[in-house]
């Protein structure tokens, strides 16, 4: 231990097991977007997309988790994007801190960051795809009537073309998003745009640069805690080191996701979880690290705007299904959540099992 900063021990229920024996596990279901990505209709593609909309809803339903191919988004445009990061991480700490994220702003860089109170081993750069992004100015509100906070990325001066690719990728990557937001809600029994209204012009979605350096206590420490994620859905890209694992639904074993070159991992955020009134429930995950190579990940975070309340929807309880939980307003839980991933707290943080309503 020496020379590790006690912030990242892990309790001991939570560290990692020694055996990789899951390494070679394939169990995530992969999903080939080809036919939902090309824009020509014929009754064969009507098929197919009948086909892809039942195979994500067995995915969500059974895993929250699920990986695709052929999903629209250029390979040159994610090799971009990939040397991009890397030139961002390899600057100087100096360099990176210029850009570092504090109180008030928590966009930019940052290595600070505690995932259940335990400071995770990595160091990251979060911008928004709308920019400014807004957000209640405290999440000490009793009503509705909040005051509001413009937030703004802070970009750095090198390399260069940083901010124009950040913007190229987040565009590329929130038109997948909303596609894959109108399957779910065709699986869900919805009409196709059902949900697109809550993600207007102000949507709260944010790219995170992950960088995991090789770590000399990876049975002791976790690049990200074990955690679910708080938006609506999530779509990562990651490089070919491995070290994403999720909680199997059926067993509780960790799983490891073995990477696909070109793929994204898809899974199911809080949001949707509660708009399907638990029909979809979004997977516990997290990053093992190890202490030879480093790794990089990308997820864009697909949240809708500040003023959403998330409740469960309309069409999907009845009687024999009443709502599980009660609403809330995702700017407020949200804010809420960024401040206390911030720094360490002592309570726990806010979840959406705060609003379950009681059996
Ligand atoms: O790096 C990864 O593979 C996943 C990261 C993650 O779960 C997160 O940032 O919420
Ligand atoms: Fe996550």
């Amino acid at each position: 231990m020496a020379g590790v900063d006690v912030a990242f021990v892990q309790p001991l229920e939570h560290r990692p097991k020694p055996s990789n024996a899951t390494e070679t596990e394939r169990e995530i279901p992969v999903i080939d977007l080809f036919q939902l990505t090309q824009n020509h209709q014929n009754s064969d593609s009507m098929d197919v997309q009948t086909e892809i909309v039942s195979k994500i809803g067995n995915a969500c339903r059974d895993w929250g988790f699920f990986q695709v191919i052929n999903h629209g988004v250029p390979s040159e445009l994610q090799q971009k994007v990939d040397a991009t990061v890397k030139k961002f991480f390899y600057l100087s700490p100096e360099e990176r801190r210029e850009v570092k994220r504090d109180e008030t702003n928590p966009l930019g860089y940052y290595d600070t960051e505690h995932t259940k109170n335990v400071r995770d081993w990595k160091e990251v750069f979060d911008f928004t795809v709308k920019d400014p992004m807004v957000l209640p100015a405290s999440c000490q509100v009793q009503d509705q009537n909040y005051e509001l906070h413009e937030l703004r990325n802070q970009w750095p001066n090198y390399p260069p073309e940083f901010r124009e690719v950040c913007e190229e990728y987040a565009n590329a990557v929130e038109k997948l998003s909303f596609r894959l937001l109108e399957i779910m809600a065709l699986s869900l029994g919805l009409p196709e745009k059902r949900l697109n209204g809550y993600f207007n012009d102000e949507h709260t979605s944010f790219i995170r640069f992950n960088h995991y350096p090789p770590c000399p206590v990876p049975h002791l420490a976790l690049g990200v805690g074990h955690h679910k994620d708080a938006g609506a859905l999530t779509v990562l890209a990651q490089d070919d080191v491995g070290g994403l694992e999720v909680k199997r639904k059926t067993d509780g074993e960790w799983i490891r996701i073995v990477p696909i070159p070109g793929s994204y991992i898809i899974n199911v955020g809080d949001i949707v979880q509660v708009w399907s009134n638990d029909e979809y429930e979004s997977a516990e995950h997290r990053v093992v690290v190890n202490s030879e190579r480093e790794r990089f990940s990308i997820p864009f975070f697909f949240n809708p705007s500040h003023t959403v309340m998330v409740k469960p929807l309309d069409e999907l309880i009845n009687d024999q299904n009443p709502a599980k939980y009660k609403e809330y307003n995702w700017g407020l839980f949200f804010k809420t959540r960024k401040i206390s991933d911030f720094k360490k707290l002592d309570v726990e943080n806010i979840q959406v099992h705060h609003f379950k309503e009681s059996d």
